[in-house]
């Protein structure tokens, strides 16, 4: 049985990139993917608006749906403000473990949570599992049809809070249409599409940013 392409991923991480430099594994990471094995991260074009985001917000507690092999857990993890911390959510064991060694390697364990699981299950138990209050930055990057559930969930269990910012990827490419209209129709947000392309493609593809106002 032969590796996957997460695997190959990480073999790359551990075989190119720097340890304990964040930036070298997010180069190797795009370089992988540019010119080896196309992956589905948010990539370096649609990674330089996550990261101008994430430093605007400058959260001291960061949600993650859908880890897959970390590469944007590490582009918002390196960003954290001293005793900042990112929660990320991911299903599928098989992405989890890679995830863990590419955090990892990157030397910035410390600052994240990796919980495997379904975001369903999880999100309401998140006050009692790590004592968290609200969230101030959520990035959304999992199953395209759990964007507006889990929106929604977020607010019920009382984990946003006014001025929390919720950035969602594929909102063209693969669409998550549902949670576009929600957003950019519920008066409980303030919605901006950010134009860019699908990961490595020249396809065309945006991050939403929507403001919970309260
Ligand atoms: O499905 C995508 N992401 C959802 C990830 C799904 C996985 O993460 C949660 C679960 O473990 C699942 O196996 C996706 C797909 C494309 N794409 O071009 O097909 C591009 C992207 O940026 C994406 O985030
Ligand atoms: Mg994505």
């Amino acid at each position: 049985t032969g590796s996957t392409r997460p695997q190959r991923l990480l073999r790359a991480v551990q075989k190119k990139a720097t340890q304990g430099d964040p930036q070298s594994v997010i180069a190797t990471i795009d370089d992988f993917c540019r010119h080896s094995e196309w992956a589905m991260n948010v990539g370096d074009e649609k990674g330089l608006i996550l990261d101008s985001i994430v430093s605007e917000v400058n959260p001291s507690t960061a949600l993650e749906l859908g880890t897959y092999c970390g590469y944007s857990t590490v582009r918002i993890a390196r960003l954290l403000p001293p005793g900042g911390r990112c929660i990320t959510l991911e299903f599928n064991p098989a992405y989890a473990a890679v995830a863990r060694q590419v955090i990892a390697w990157a030397g910035i364990q410390d600052k994240v949570q990796l919980v495997e699981g379904p975001s369903g299950d999880l999100i309401p138990q998140m006050k009692e599992l790590f004592g968290v209050q609200t969230f101030d930055f959520v990035f959304l990057d999992h199953w395209k049809d759990r964007y507006l559930p889990d929106a929604k969930l977020l607010e019920e269990c009382g984990l946003l809070r006014e001025g929390t910012v919720l950035l969602a990827d594929n909102v063209i490419c693969p669409g998550t249409p549902e949670y576009l209209q929600y957003v950019r129709n519920s008066p409980r947000y303030e919605s901006r599409y950010f134009k860019s392309h699908l990961e490595y493609t020249k396809v065309e593809d945006g991050l939403e940013k929507s403001v919970f106002l309260g």
